[in-house]
């Protein structure tokens, strides 16, 4: 899908495909920089984080492992609830592992402080995040994040794996939506 098709429903584009790219060829650099001669496993946090792995895995050089959890927080709406579920869990034991988190978006942080403290608790050698983009605003809690792609403005984004009641995920970009299609 293109910006042309997605008609009156999106307002604007934040993020092109190419500022994406860009930026994750960088964070990828850094990351093979910093694990280099460590065995990494990076976690994706579905759904919202299935682009971002996929592209930041093959922009990196080193042999990483892939695993991933579903966790849910938010409800069909727009704001956080707080309260975190576990939906799919780890397949990997993580005690001794180098982990880094992959995340699409920060936004009140609740959603990762809740699993830095359960990924935590599981004695990994060493956990980190990575998040392509963070509302800064936005943030209820703060959290320690090593690899940010973008900070953003406090506005529901779409596109690029972030969906709204869940379309718009296969955008190539990211972008807000219209206040019509949300109510906003
Ligand atoms: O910082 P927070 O306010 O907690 O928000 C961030 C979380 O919200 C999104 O997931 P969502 O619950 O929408 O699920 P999804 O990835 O399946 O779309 C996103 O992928 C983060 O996990
Ligand atoms: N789609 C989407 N999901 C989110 N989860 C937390 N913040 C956001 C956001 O801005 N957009």
């Amino acid at each position: 899908m293109n910006e042309k098709d997605m008609g009156t429903d999106l307002e604007k584009v934040l993020i092109s495909k190419e500022e994406i790219d860009l930026k994750l060829a960088e964070l990828a650099a850094e990351i093979d920089r910093d694990y280099a001669g460590k065995d990494l496993l990076i976690v994706g946090v579905l759904k919202g984080a299935v682009m971002v792995m996929a592209d930041l895995a093959r922009a990196l050089s080193s042999d990483v492992t892939m695993d991933w959890m579903a966790v849910s927080s938010y409800g069909a709406g727009t704001k956080s609830s707080g309260v975190v579920r576990i939906l799919k869990d780890l397949d990997t034991d993580i005690a001794g592992r180098d982990v880094l988190i992959v995340e699409d978006i920060i936004d009140s942080g609740l959603t990762l402080s809740w699993l830095l403290s359960n990924l935590s608790s599981r004695g990994p050698a060493s956990l980190r995040v990575c998040t392509l983009l963070r509302k800064p605003e936005a943030a209820k809690v703060d959290i320690d994040v090593t690899y940010i792609g973008f900070d953003i403005p406090n506005e529901f984004v779409v596109g690029y794996g972030l969906d709204y009641a869940e379309k718009y995920r296969n955008l190539p970009f990211v972008g807000t939506l219209a206040p019509h299609v949300y109510g906003g």
